[in-house]
C-alpha cells in the first residue's frame, strides 16, 4: 500500500497480519528517509511502529481516544491518519508538528510536549464519558521514562481508586532519552522477565480451542483476574495501584498486540497493557545508542548515520559551555554536585557524569523533585548545580520558590534552552522563566551576553551564598577563551555607546546585546546599549543615570513582555517618581508556534528590522 494513499485507520482495518507487517516495514523505511532530511524524534518513533499499527487497527479514532504521552512518538499515527505527505515540513514553520496537534487532525485528541500528562488527561476523559453515559475507549500510551514522573503516579493513584474503564498502554523500552533511571526500572525489569502474557495467551488459546470463540474472549476476560492471580506472581507496581495488568507483550509482534488489545478493550475497568519495545528498532545506529544521541536528531546521512550539520569550528553549544565550566569547577570544589531531570544528553552533562560519577544525579523526569533534592543538598553544605530546560522548569516553580528561594539556599540553576527554541514549538519555547522567576525574593538571576561573561557568571554563582539562576539559549556560542572579564558585581549592568552623541538608551540582555550594539555602531545610530545582565537585582545606579539623562529608553526583549524585564524597569521608574519616556518590545500575549527563530521573531514583530524602526522613531 502506498503510504500517501492512507487517509484514515479505516484503510488498514481489512489487512492481514502479513500485510500489516509489510506496512510496518514500509513505515520504518519512510521514517528513516524522511527524518534524515528534516530531523525529528527518530528513535522513539521507530520503536512504536507495530504498536501504533495495532492500536489504530483495534481502536476507532477519533471516537476512541487513543493518544501518546509527550507525543514525540506519534509519527506512525500521523501516517495512518492521512499525513504522510506533510512529513517534508515536519517541525518547520507552518508545517507538521513533532507532537500530536488537534488542529492537524481529528484523530489527535490530546496535545502535549511535556511528559506524563496522559494518565491524568485519560482519567478526565473517562470520567466525562461516564457522566455523559457515553461509550468509547480511552487509551493513553505512556513510555517508561514518562511513567516514572510524579504526575503519572498521582494519576495512577486516582485511576486505581476511580476504577474507570481505560486501557493504559505502557510502552517499555527501558529508555528515557538516555537509559531510564530510578528504582521503578527494577520493577519494570522484573515484569519484563515474567511470563505473564504467555500464561494469559495459553488460557485464551485453551478457551478458543474448545471452539467457544464468542465465549472464549469473555471467559478469558472473566478469568483474567484469576489467571493473573494464579499464573503471574508479579503484577508489579500496577497491581499495587489496584490496576489489572496484562503483559509483558512483544511490542513488535502485531498479531499478539492485536490480540491483547482486543481483550483489554473489553475489560470493564482500568487495565495496563505492558508492551516491550526496542527504541530505534530497525535502524542500527539508533538501536545501539544508549546515550540518547538518536532520541531527537537533526538531518543526517542515513547510510552512515553522520549528522549533516556539525557545530562550526570555534563555536560550542551553550549547554556544553555551562556544563563543562561547572565540571571544571567541581574538580577543585568537591561540594559541587550536578543534577539533571532526565536531560544528561540535552544539557551536555556526560563529561560531569564521567568525571564525578558520585556527584552526578539523573533523577528522571522529575523536575519538582530535582529542585527540592537540590535544596536538600544545599542545606547540608553542598553546592548543587541544577541544569534544567526553561520550559521544564515551569513544573518546578513551587519548589524553586518554596524550597530553594524561601530558605535562601545556594543552589545554582542553569536554565537551558531559554528563549525561542524553534522546532519543538509552543510547548518548549523557554520564554516564560523571566516572568515567573523575577518576582522571587533572594534569587539572583542573570544571563550572560557571550561565553566569557557567562563563564564569569557561573564562577560568581558558585562563589556566593544565595540561590543563583543563569539562563542561556539553545544553540551555539562563539568559544572566546578570553577570561579577563572584569570581576562582576552582583546586580551590575554595563553600557556601550555607539556614537559620541547618543540620543537614546537601548536596554537588553543575552545575545541581543552584541547583535544590537554591532548594528548601531556600524550604522552610527546614536544610542547607548545597556547589557542588563542581571534581572534580579537590577542596577539601580544605572537606572538612575538613565533617568537623569532625560533621553528616551527602548527595552528590547525576545521573551514574554508580560512580567518581563521591561515591566520591572517601568515599575522602578514609577516607584521612584521618575518621569522617563520608556517603550518596550517583547513577545505579546500569544503562544508561539514552531519555526525558525528568525521567522518567528519577524512574525512576533521583534526582529532586528522592527527594532530599528522602533528605535528610529524614538530618536
Ligand atoms: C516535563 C518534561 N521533562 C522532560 C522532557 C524531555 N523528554 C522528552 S521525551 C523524554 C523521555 C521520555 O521517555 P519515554 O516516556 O520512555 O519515551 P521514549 O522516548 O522512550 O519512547 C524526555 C525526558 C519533557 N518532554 N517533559
Ligand atoms: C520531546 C522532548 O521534550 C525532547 O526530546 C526535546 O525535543 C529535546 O529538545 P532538544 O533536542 O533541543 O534537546
Ligand atoms: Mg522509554
Amino acid at each position: 500500500m502506498n503510504l500517501y494513499d492512507i487517509k484514515s485507520p479505516a484503510d488498514i482495518k481489512d489487512m492481514s497480519i502479513d500485510e500489516l507487517n509489510e506496512l510496518a516495514a514500509q513505515i520504518r523505511r519512510f521514517l528513516i528517509e524522511s527524518i534524515s532530511h528534516t530531523g525529528g524524534h527518530l528513535a522513539s518513533n521507530l520503536g512504536v511502529v507495530e504498536l501504533t499499527i495495532a492500536l489504530d487497527y483495534v481502536f476507532n479514532t477519533p471516537c476512541d481516544k487513543v493518544f501518546f504521552d509527550v507525543g514525540h512518538q506519534s509519527y506512525t499515527h500521523k501516517i495512518l491518519t492521512g499525513r504522510a505527505s506533510q512529513f517534508p515540513t515536519l517541525r518547520q514553520y507552518n508545517g507538521l508538528s513533532g507532537f500530536q496537534k488537534r488542529s492537524e487532525s481529528i484523530h489527535d485528541v490530546w496535545e502535549a510536549g511535556h511528559s506524563s500528562t496522559s494518565l491524568s488527561a485519560a482519567l478526565g476523559m473517562a470520567v466525562a464519558r461516564d457522566l455523559n453515559h457515553d461509550d468509547y475507549a480511552v487509551v493513553p500510551v505512556i513510555g517508561d521514562g514518562s511513567m516514572g514522573s510524579g504526575m503519572a503516579f498521582e494519576a495512577l493513584n486516582e485511576i486505581g481508586y476511580e476504577k474507570r474503564k481505560m486501557v493504559i498502554v505502557f510502552n517499555d523500552n527501558n529508555m528515557s532519552i538516555s537509559r531510564n533511571v530510578g528504582a521503578m526500572t527494577y520493577n519494570f525489569a522484573r515484569l519484563r522477565a515474567s511470563d505473564g502474557y504467555n500464561n494469559f495467551k495459553d488460557s485464551l488459546k485453551e478457551n478458543l480451542n474448545r471452539n467457544e470463540f464468542g465465549r472464549g474472549i469473555y471467559r478469558s476476560l472473566k478469568n483474567m483476574k484469576n489467571s493473573i492471580k494464579e499464573n503471574i506472581v508479579d503484577t508489579g507496581i500496577f497491581g499495587q495501584f489496584n490496576l489489572e495488568y496484562m503483559g509483558p507483550v512483544d511490542g513488535h509482534n502485531i498479531h499478539d498486540l492485536i490480540q491483547v488489545l482486543n481483550v483489554a478493550k473489553k475489560y470493564d475497568g482500568p487495565v495496563v497493557v505492558h508492551v516491550i519495545t526496542k527504541k530505534g528498532k530497525g535502524y542500527l545506529p539508533c538501536e545501539n545508542d544508549h546515550e540518547g544521541k538518536w532520541h531527537g536528531v537533526g538531518p543526517f546521512n542515513p547510510d552512515t548515520g553522520k549528522p549533516l550539520h556539525d557545530v562550526p569550528a570555534g563555536w560550542v553549544p551553550w549547554g556544553r559551555l555551562f556544563s563543562d565550566t561547572v565540571c571544571d569547577l567541581a574538580d577543585s570544589d568537591d561540594r559541587i554536585v550536578a543534577i539533571t531531570p532526565a536531560m544528561i544528553q540535552g544539557s551536555f552533562l556526560q563529561r560531569f557524569f564521567a568525571r564525578h560519577p558520585d556527584r552526578a544525579f539523573d533523577c528522571g523526569i522529575a523536575e519538582e523533585h530535582a529542585a527540592t533534592f537540590a535544596a536538600g543538598l544545599a542545606i547540608s553544605g553542598k553546592r548543587p548545580y541544577l541544569a534544567i530546560y526553561s520550559s521544564f522548569l515551569q513544573r518546578a516553580y513551587d519548589q524553586i520558590n518554596h524550597d530553594i528561594c524561601r530558605m535562601d539556599l545556594p543552589v545554582v540553576i542553569g536554565i537551558d534552552h531559554a528563549g525561542l527554541v524553534g522546532s519543538d514549538g509552543e510547548t518548549h519555547h523557554g520564554i516564560y522563566d523571566i516572568s515567573i522567576l523575577k518576582s522571587l525574593p533572594h534569587l539572583i538571576y542573570a544571563q550572560g551576553k557571550d561565553a566569557p561573561e557567562s563563564r564569569a557568571l557561573i564562577r560568581l554563582a558558585f562563589g556566593q551564598n544565595h540561590p543563583f539562576a543563569i539562563r542561556y539559549p539553545k544553540g551555539v556560542v562563539k568559544e572566546e577563551k578570553q577570561e579577563n572579564v572584569p570581576p562582576i558585581a552582583i546586580g551590575s549592568w554595563t553600557s556601550f555607546s555607539a556614537t559620541d552623541h547618543d540620543k537614546a538608551w537601548v536596554l537588553t540582555y543575552g545575545t541581543s546585546v552584541d547583535v544590537i550594539f554591532d548594528k548601531l555602531r556600524v550604522n552610527q545610530i546614536p544610542a547607548t546599549v545597556v547589557n542588563c545582565r542581571f534581572f534580579n537585582p537590577m542596577d539601580e545606579d544605572m537606572l538612575q543615570k538613565i533617568a537623569d539623562s532625560h533621553l528616551p529608553v527602548l527595552v528590547y526583549e525576545t521573551d514574554m513582555k508580560a512580567g518581563g524585564l521591561g515591566e520591572s524597569i517601568i515599575a522602578w521608574f514609577v516607584d521612584h517618581d521618575l518621569d522617563v519616556h520608556i517603550e518596550q518590545m517583547g513577545i505579546g500575549d500569544v503562544y508561539v508556534p514552531q519555526g525558525a527563530e528568525t521567522r518567528l521573531r519577524h512574525d512576533l514583530g521583534i526582529d532586528l528590522n522592527a527594532f530599528l524602526d522602533r528605535l528610529n522613531k524614538l530618536l
